[in-house]
């Protein structure tokens, strides 16, 4: 049987999105996910999204890596599901959903979204880097030359070896010339870099505020997809209205069989 699904991408994370209302996808059909996100012989993509109904929001986000399995939150996929709840009719331009980390509220203009993010009142310090939970665990270390770091092979190496089994993902960054900051991440369940990770571009903008590194509660953050921007209100060490904030679009509609 044929089915329906969409394709979005927020700064180049992308993902396949599906409209799940009717219950029809499996939670725990890990194979048939992965095969979904495989870029050679599925339809490809860095994770999977289900928009289902709730009782108490405007609907529900379920997310899943591109290995498969159902993950904590995505920055950027939690604003494609805005994007694509919005294409559906759903709901106007502003709204509230649910995800695995609980409530988010979402405004969309056009195809930029602002998602308000959990609250984040503990920031871990290492020797050389920060470890935080903004919807997904993130260990934020500054480096020198990211253009030409190696994250993939540093990444994997923190990811299991500093992480263990249930592992991180893993941002690195720098200042850039426009006061804000750059990043590129490795994402834990695509065990792959990725062009932009939400939960990590608002883990690093947290990070530099806590490190002193800015001032500003308004951060401006380049992932090699695109440019996003972090605001939050700071007080006396927590971190509260947070807001992620970029474009988010519908790539293409496709039918398959699975
Ligand atoms: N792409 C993401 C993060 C998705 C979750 C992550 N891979 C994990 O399993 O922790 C984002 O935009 O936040």
């Amino acid at each position: 049987m044929k089915n329906t699904f969409y394709k979005y991408q927020g700064t180049g994370n992308d993902f396949v999105m599906i409209d799940n209302r009717n219950g029809d996808f499996s939670h725990t059909d890990s194979t048939l996910v992965a095969h979904l996100c495989d870029r050679r012989f599925g339809i490809g993509a860095d994770g999977l999204i289900l928009l289902e109904n709730d009782d108490d929001t405007d609907f529900r986000m379920v997310y899943f890596n591109a290995d498969g399995n159902e993950s904590t939150m995505c920055g950027n996929g939690g604003r494609c599901i805005v994007a694509f709840a919005h294409f559906l009719g759903i709901v106007d331009d502003e709204m509230e959903f649910m995800a695995i980390d609980g409530p988010h509220k979402a405004l969309i203009q056009g195809d930029m979204v602002s998602l308000k993010m959990q609250d984040v009142s503990e920031i871990k310090e290492k020797s050389n880097a920060l470890f935080m939970n903004t919807g997904s665990p993130h260990h934020v270390q500054m480096v020198e030359g990211l253009k030409l770091y190696d994250v993939k092979k540093e990444g994997a190496r923190l990811r299991y070896g500093v992480y263990g089994e249930k592992g991180s993902n893993i941002n690195f960054v720098e200042a850039n010339t426009t006061n804000g900051f750059n990043i590129r991440t490795y994402e834990r369940g695509v065990e792959d870099e990725t062009l932009s990770c939400g939960t990590g571009v608002t883990a690093v903008a947290l990070a530099m505020h806590h490190l002193g590194k800015t001032s500003a509660n308004q951060i401006a953050i380049s992932a090699l997809g695109g440019n996003l921007s972090v605001d939050f209100k700071y007080n006396n060490g927590s971190y509260t209205d947070i807001y992620l904030k970029g474009a988010a679009k519908q790539v293409f509609k496709g039918e398959m069989e699975w």
